[in-house]
């Protein structure tokens, strides 16, 4: 039997996992207010609090390290490659340390997998990371040269719910075109056509929808405006982008229930603004089925927000069921679609691949 250690480092929450062979143990999330995550000007600054966090979770689990075959850790920004399991390196970690490819929390998966599963000599993996890429060129292209569209999205998650989804519909998920929606601490609206993500919002980068913590697209000239003001830093702009943009900007929160107690408290400005991010939600999702020449099989809403059934129900599902059938699938699938790619290659049934 493999027992299997899973850390997933999302923008606002810590969830870890533990699996023998295919069966769920144990799972925990640990949510990570604003003001808990603001105090760290970067995600590198977040390693001792976010490994505690796993520590303290192992301890209370009863098992200790020495007793897991292998850890798998969601990864992380690096240089965009194709899907699939990796064996976390020392080339992998000089580019998540040093940031190469830019900032997000899930780095820092594949960093406290490595350190732990150094400690007892076992395997340390990532797989399917947030730069999986299978953009088509015309979507790259921005409007300028001097900047590329990227794909950085939930694309452990995006993937799963797609299979699970062409599961339910009795169909192969390479006959099918999707549009899969991941609402956690960020948004990404992909356009899945025939098993490819063939375009998709930046997630990290304003682009996209607003979300519990970031702006999404701003109206360029008031960004640039405000960027040139004098009045901000770097790295302040950088937070508003990411960190204390979208929900948090406008109501101090990246909790989505928290914003619904407001709004069942009768507070009219919560009530617009989280009506708002579904309006932003649905026209990303209308911009997806034009990707997909209006050919869409069905619409999947997933991540931590999709269990807000009112909201998925009545913000977003009305809104553009003309367009496909609408499932939802709330939280989301990382940790087993971790652990089950850590399973298949211990196992040798899927081949682990360099970075
Ligand atoms: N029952 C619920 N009802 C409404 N919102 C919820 C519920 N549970 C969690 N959320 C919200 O979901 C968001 C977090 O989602 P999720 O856990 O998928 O994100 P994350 O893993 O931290 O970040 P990301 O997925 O972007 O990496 C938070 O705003 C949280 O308040
Ligand atoms: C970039 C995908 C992950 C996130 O938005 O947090």
């Amino acid at each position: 039997m493999f027992k299997i250690l899973v850390i997933n480092p999302g923008s606002t929450s810590s969830k870890i996992a533990i699996y023998d062979d295919d069966q769920e143990i144990l799972n925990e999330t640990v949510r990570h207010s604003s003001e808990e995550i603001g105090r760290f000007h970067d995600i590198p600054s977040q390693y001792e609090f976010r490994k505690k966090v796993i520590e303290e979770f192992l301890n209370k689990s009863g098992y200790p390290l020495s007793s897991f075959s292998a850890i798998i850790g969601r990864g992380g920004l690096l240089r965009p490659i194709s899907g699939g399991i990796y064996s976390v390196n020392e080339n992998m970690i000089k580019d998540l340390k040093s940031s190469k490819y830019g900032e997000h929390a899930s780095n820092l998966g594949g960093l406290i997998a490595y350190e732990l599963a150094k400690s007892v000599d076992i395997e340390a993996f990532i797989a399917d990371p947030v730069v999986v890429d299978e953009m088509m060129d015309i979507a790259r292209i921005s409007g300028h040269p001097d900047i590329e569209r990227k794909s950085i999205f939930h694309a452990l998650n995006q993937k799963s719910i797609a299979m699970q989804l062409a599961e339910k519909l009795n169909k192969d998920y390479k006959d099918l075109n999707l549009i899969i929606v991941h609402m956690g601490g960020g948004i990404s609206v992909g356009a899945h056509k025939k098993g490819r993500v063939v375009d998709v919002n930046n997630a990290l980068d304003g682009d996209g929808p607003f979300t519990p913590e970031r702006s999404g697209t701003l109206p360029l000239t008031g960004f640039m405006k405000l960027c040139y003001s004098g009045e901000y830093e770097l790295t302040e702009v950088k937070k508003m982008l990411k960190g204390k943009g979208g929900l948090v900007s406008y109501l101090g929160t990246n909790d989505a229930q928290e914003v619904q107690k407001m709004i069942e408290a009768g507070d009219k400005k919560a009530e617009t603004i989280y009506k708002a991010m579904a309006f932003k939600i649905s026209k990303w999702i209308g911009k997806m089925s034009t990707v997909l020449n209006f050919e869409v099989d069905a619409i999947a809403l997933t991540g931590g927000v999709a269990y807000d059934q009112i909201y998925m129900d009545k913000w977003i599902k009305e809104r553009v069921e003309f367009i496909a059938p609408v499932y939802i699938f709330p939280g989301g699938d990382e940790e087993r679609a971790l652990a089950m790619s850590a399973y298949r290659a211990l196992k040798g049934e899927q081949e682990i691949k360099s970075y």
